[in-house]
C-alpha cells in the first residue's frame, strides 16, 4: 500500500451565493495517478487553485506528506514539491523556451532576490545548472532544437508541452495537469497520454483535471468524480463508468464513449 502523499480534507469553498466546493475529502497516494472530472461548474478549477494555493479554502485543510499546506502561500507550496501546469496556457510568449522551463527552476531555487541581484559565484553556478537542467528536459520533450526561439513560436501544442516541461523544472513530487489534452487534436492528446504515463512510471505523482474521458479512461488509477462541488462517485475507470449518479451527470454521453 503506497503512501498518501497529498490529503485533503472536509475542503469546502465558497464564493458569494455558490458553494463551488463543498466539504470535499480524498486522498493522493505516491505514485498515482488521480483524475478529477465532472460537468462544467463542478468546482474541478477551484479545487486545483485550493491545493495550489491560489484560493482560499472557506473550510477544511489540505496535508502534503502528512504535514498542514493550507496555511502557506504558493511559492511555498511549491517549494515543498507541488507544481502544476493551467487550463488557459501561461507561457511567457517573448521569452525563449528554455528560459520558461528555467522560470520553473526559479520558483523553487534557493537565490534571494538580493544575491540574484549582486550576480555572485553561486548565483551564477545555479542559473549554469538550471540552464543545463533545463535543457536536458527540452530534449526529453523534444524541444531542445526550439530551447534559444521565443516561445510564442511554438505551436499550440508545443506550448502545452513547454508547461508541463516547466512545471516539472522544479523536480516536484506532485503534479496538478489542468486539462493538458484541451485543444489538442486527436494524435497530439493521445501523444501527451504517454508523456504523462511515461512520468508516472519513473515515479511521479499525478493529479489531472481532464475532459478528454479517453485520457482520463486510460491513464487513471483512480477517478474522483465531482458535481456541484461534491463528490458522486470515486473509483477504477469501469466502477465510474458504470456509476448511475455520474451517467446521470454527464447526462450518459462523455463517460460511456470513452
Ligand atoms: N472567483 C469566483 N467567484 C464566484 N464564483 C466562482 C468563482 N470561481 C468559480 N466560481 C463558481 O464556482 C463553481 C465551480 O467552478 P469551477 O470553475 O471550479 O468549475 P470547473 O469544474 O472547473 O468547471 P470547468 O470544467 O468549466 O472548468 C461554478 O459555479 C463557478 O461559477
Amino acid at each position: 500500500m503506497s503512501a498518501t502523499l497529498l490529503e485533503v480534507t472536509g475542503l469546502t469553498c465558497r464564493f458569494a451565493g455558490v458553494t463551488a466546493v463543498a466539504d470535499l475529502s480524498f486522498q493522493v497516494k505516491a505514485g498515482e495517478i488521480k483524475a478529477v472530472i465532472g460537468p462544467n461548474g463542478a468546482g474541478k478549477s477551484t479545487l486545483f487553485n485550493m491545493i495550489a494555493g491560489v484560493t482560499r479554502p472557506s473550510e477544511g485543510a489540505i496535508f502534503l506528506d502528512g504535514a498542514r499546506i493550507d496555511p502557506l502561500p504558493t511559492f511555498e507550496r511549491a517549494r515543498r514539491g507541488i507544481a502544476r501546469t493551467f487550463q488557459n496556457l501561461q507561457i511567457f510568449r517573448e521569452m525563449t523556451v528554455l528560459e520558461n522551463v528555467m522560470v520553473g527552476r526559479h520558483l523553487v531555487g534557493r537565490a534571494t532576490t538580493l544575491t540574484a541581484m549582486l550576480r555572485t559565484p553561486a548565483v551564477r553556478a545555479e542559473e549554469r545548472t538550471m540552464a543545463e537542467a533545463g535543457m536536458a528536459l527540452l530534449e526529453r520533450f523534444g524541444l531542445a532544437g526550439r530551447a534559444h526561439q521565443p516561445a510564442g513560436a511554438l505551436s499550440f501544442g508545443q506550448m502545452k508541452v513547454l508547461e508541463l516541461a516547466r512545471a516539472l523544472a522544479g523536480a516536484p513530487r506532485l503534479l496538478l495537469l489542468d486539462e493538458p489534452a484541451a485543444g489538442l487534436p486527436h494524435a497530439e492528446a493521445d501523444r501527451m497520454a504517454q508523456t504523462i504515463r511515461g512520468l508516472n512510471r519513473d515515479g511521479m505523482s499525478v493529479l489531472l483535471v481532464e475532459h478528454n474521458m479517453r485520457m482520463v479512461m486510460s491513464l487513471s488509477h483512480d477517478i474522483l468524480v465531482l458535481n456541484n462541488g461534491r463528490r458522486i462517485a470515486e473509483g477504477s475507470a469501469d466502477e465510474v463508468r458504470s456509476h448511475p449518479e455520474v451517467l446521470s451527470a454527464y447526462l450518459g454521453e462523455e463517460v460511456e464513449d470513452a
